[in-house]
């Protein structure tokens, strides 16, 4: 295509939102008339589908719920009053809380106010949460949010000793849905110890948010918890940013929950337009079949052109991936479904892999996000008429055009600036073009049965580890490490003994190994 025609194409499918200023440009995503034409039935579909699920039909049949993440940001369209009421209370209840909290009304137990946060959650309940905080915490936030997202012992430190001399003014977030992911458990368990360990009476400080009746939220009752906020059944991690599970966190760092709320909501509207080419997230989803067939061929890399918006990619990954990557469609058929997504930011990335984006293997496709305004205030020209944000811009533009001319597709996302209404906006962008595309290659967006088969298996390991030293403290001699599988009654997992062993050796658990530790056959286990 020449010149003239990409400027004919890229004004033929801009889309621009008047109320976000904000543009969605598809033009080099190389599909066709004929091709838009072909799909049209399946956003007949898709538009139908959505509809029902925003009014309530069981969206995710596998786990008989619905689908709700949209009435969080236009409670009225909630299906039932109750459900309604009960969304707007909660907000009502986090904007009330983190308004005591700032103001000194509720402090702690030796101190005049709070002044950190450690929020303890994975996946859905601290990517969210990430993500926002990076993009739109004040340079100086009224609270200071540490982020425990994993049970690595190294990184849970690492927050415990920045927050060492403050921790008695320190907020804890317990944050998970299902109240019983083993990440977060142990992240609150040793929390909760360090608490102890200065005398600190740690449910003073504590606050969960989980579903009501969840063993998380039966031990805040219990213990009678500074405060709980509730997560719905209806609303799926990967899409719980604007439940408690993101308005607290993002409430106590003093974002703008309500703007937040409100740029989804005005998105919201704005992708549920039954029209394609009107309609942002059916946009999105479009590009999406089209550049991998429907089967996910090409990679999705996220590029924003923003600081700020780093964790934007790595948000977008759990939803994109835990949503699309399926198996089974809603017929059972195995499709082995997904769209791989990565991405870091630019310019920064030029200077790293886009190398082999515009040079290498071509199997993804590349979505710029790009922000209009550089900064606050004025900038300095760096060289006569030139700015560090000319460059951005520049850069920008250059890596899209230069990856055009090599076959390799892009879409644009631009915003005017990085705030609380544009943030809302592109997470409900990205909401509701998972659930177009989900509903065009036939799948469940909403459940996530493969997370099952690793979290099994890490159990089945500790419950191995348990036998493994209850057959050395049986015996005297040291013994193989075959051997300790045969008396553990497990001979087809020495392997996995062999790592278990040399894990409890490495962190001086009692496991004396001796022999080669380059052959681990010829190794002698005991217990020192
Ligand atoms: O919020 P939680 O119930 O603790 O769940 C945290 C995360 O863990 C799971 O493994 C799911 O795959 C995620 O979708 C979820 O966001």
């Amino acid at each position: 295509m020449d010149a003239t025609a990409l400027w004919q194409r890229y004004q033929q499918w801009l889309y621009f939102h008047e109320g976000l200023g904000l543009y969605l440009d598809v033009s080099r995503m190389r599909f066709d008339d004929a091709f838009v034409e072909k799909l049209q039935p399946k956003f007949e579909k898709a538009f139908a589908d959505m509809a029902e699920l925003e009014k309530g039909a069981i969206a995710n049949p596998d786990e008989n719920r619905m689908v709700g993440h949209y009435w969080l940001r236009n409670p009225d369209l909630a299906p039932y009053p109750e459900l309604t009421q009960e969304i707007v209370d909660t907000i009502e209840q986090i904007k009330d809380f983190a308004d005591k909290i700032h103001t000194g009304g509720i402090h702690p137990p030796k101190a005049p106010r709070f002044t950190d946060i450690i929020s303890i959650g994975i996946g859905g309940s601290a990517l969210g949460p990430e993500f926002v905080a990076e993009a739109l915490a004040p340079d100086f936030p009224p609270l200071a949010i540490h982020f425990i997202d994993n049970t690595d012992p190294a990184g849970i430190d690492r927050i415990l000793t920045q927050v060492r001399n403050r921790l008695a003014s320190t907020l804890v977030l317990v944050i998970s849905k299902s109240g019983g992911t083993p990440e977060p458990r142990n992240g609150m368990l040793e929390v909760k110890k360090a608490y102890a360990g200065q005398n600190l009476d740690f449910t003073q400080y504590a606050i969960a948010i989980t579903m009501p009746g969840s063993k998380l939220d039966e031990q805040a009752k219990s213990e009678n918890w500074l405060a709980r906020f509730p997560m719905f059944d209806w609303v799926g991690g990967r899409t719980s940013e604007m439940s408690a599970v993101g308005l607290v966190p993002a409430a106590l760092q003093g974002i703008d929950i309500q703007a937040m709320l409100e740029g989804a909501k005005e998105m919201d509207d704005a992708t549920r337009v039954p029209d394609l080419k009107k309609n942002p997230a059916a946009l999105l989803a479009l590009s999406w079949y089209a550049v991998g067939n429907g089967r996910g061929e090409k990679d999705m890399v996220v590029l924003p052109y923003k600081d700020s918006l780093l964790l934007f990619s790595r948000y977008l990954q759990q939803l994109v991936m835990e949503s699309l990557g399926k198996e089974k469609d809603l017929e059972g058929n195995v499709v082995h479904q997904g769209i791989a997504v990565y991405g870091n930011k630019g310019s920064t990335d030029q200077h790293a892999y886009v190398q082999q984006l515009r040079d290498g293997v071509p199997n993804f496709f590349v979505t710029f996000i790009e922000v209009l305004e550089d900064r606050k205030g004025s900038s300095p020209e760096l060289e006569p008429g030139i700015t560090a944000g000319d460059y951005l811009s520049g850069f920008l533009q250059g890596t899209r055009q230069a990856l055009y001319e090599n076959q390799r597709d892009s879409i644009t996302v631009t915003i005017p600036q990085v705030n609380s209404r544009t943030v809302g906006a592109l997470i409900a962008l990205y909401d509701r073009a998972i659930g177009y595309y989900a509903s065009l290659v036939g799948i469940n967006a909403y459940h996530q049965p493969g997370v099952e088969a690793g979290k099994k298996a890490a159990a089945t390991i500790l419950e191995l580890q348990k036998r493994v030293v209850e057959v050395l403290q049986n015996e005297t001699a040291a013994l193989s490490v075959e051997e300790i599988a045969a008396k553990a009654g497990a001979s087809d997992q020495v392997e996995a003994i062999y790592k278990i062993l040399r894990h409890l050796h490495t962190n001086q658990r009692g496991v004396v190994l001796e022999g080669n530790l380059g052959q681990p056959s010829s190794l002698k286990v005991s217990l020192a």
